[in-house]
């Protein structure tokens, strides 16, 4: 068998358990063959995958960015093809390889089988295909993911989430090493690392970001007041906050991040611990199906 489906049912709120069904309908009508796992625990997915590449060709994660980023994590280096059937909550890295939402399309851009080779974070050994958020965001991320209901309310449990942390978090210093240039930024929100442009369910935090280009992209915003950064945080979802003066944009390779108190990190909103931390880029490691 040539295509395995990795299922995560609790991905997009109960979205993926009814919309699994019609996807199933829909390789029916194209011709598809397939092999199908359901995840039974978090991180599950990593596991199916990384046993799977040795008999499927193809391995598509259907879910959202948290299942994403699981198969990504058991396939990155072996060459086996990976897909995506969005029915996740944010969606972003679907968002980024233009694959609809709605199923009959993203079946169809499955049957064409145009793919690409793209690039990954890797943080100590992860690899985050999307973004990751050091700072503000990062305990926006922790915030949510400690509390369930949050979860499940979505953008309104987010919102609720940064309107706390907006109130509550305090700024940090942060030195960054990018490649051989040092920075220092004495009063620092947060500090985006990303392969692609968008994270949390559409902010195209960093809008330069190209997936296969073999650079990461850095979005680092700095000395705002309480207010002004509640001003700004709008235009995230059009990538405008970087027209902002003490919103900087970087590029490069290898970023070290160290901080003088530990602060939280997330990669495409799931947790991954505090700071320091070293991100590097690791182009062309994951073949991807993408859409037109
Ligand atoms: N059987 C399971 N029971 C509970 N949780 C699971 C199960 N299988 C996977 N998970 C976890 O579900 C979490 C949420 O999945 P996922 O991120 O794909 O959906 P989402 O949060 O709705 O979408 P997005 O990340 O795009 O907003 C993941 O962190 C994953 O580890």
């Amino acid at each position: 068998m040539e295509r395995l489906f990795i299922v995560n049912e609790h991905a997009g709120k109960g979205k993926t358990k009814k919309r699994w069904p019609m996807i199933q309908r829909h390789l029916d009508t194209f011709g598809i063959r397939y092999d199908a796992r359901f995840t039974s625990k978090p991180k599950e997915a990593i596991e199916i995958a990384k046993k799977a590449v040795h008999h499927y060709s193809q391995l598509i994660a259907v879910g959202g960015d948290g299942t994403v980023n699981e198969v990504v994590n058991g396939i990155a280096g072996q060459g086996t093809l990976f897909g995506l059937m969005p029915t996740g909550t944010g969606n972003d890295l679907a968002r980024t390889l233009h694959i609809p939402d709605d199923p009959y399309l993203a079946v169809r851009c499955l049957a064409n089988g145009t793919h690409h080779p793209m690039d990954l974070l890797d943080i100590n050994g992860f690899y985050v295909a999307g973004a990751i958020g050091i700072g503000l965001d990062g305990a926006v991320a922790t915030d949510i993911n400690l509390a369930s209901w949050k979860k499940k309310t979505g953008t309104v449990g987010y919102i609720l989430s940064m309107l706390k942390l907006l109130l509550t978090f305090p700024p940090f210093a942060v030195s960054l090493q990018i490649d051989d240039q040092a920075f220092f930024f004495p009063n620092c929100w947060l500090v985006a690392i990303g392969n692609s442009k968008y994270y949390g369910g559409g902010m195209k935090i960093c809008p330069q970001a190209v997936n296969n280009d073999g650079v990461l992209d850095l979005c680092v915003v700095h000395n705002l007041s309480r207010i002004e950064l509640l001003k700004i945080f709008p235009s995230v979802f059009h990538g405008m906050h970087v027209l902002h003066p003490n919103v900087l944009c970087f590029q490069g390779k290898k970023v070290r991040v160290t901080t003088e108190r530990p602060v939280p990190i997330h990669g495409d909103g799931e947790i991954l611990g505090n700071t320091p931390s070293v991100i590097v880029v690791r182009p062309h490691i994951l073949n991807v199906l993408f859409g037109s």
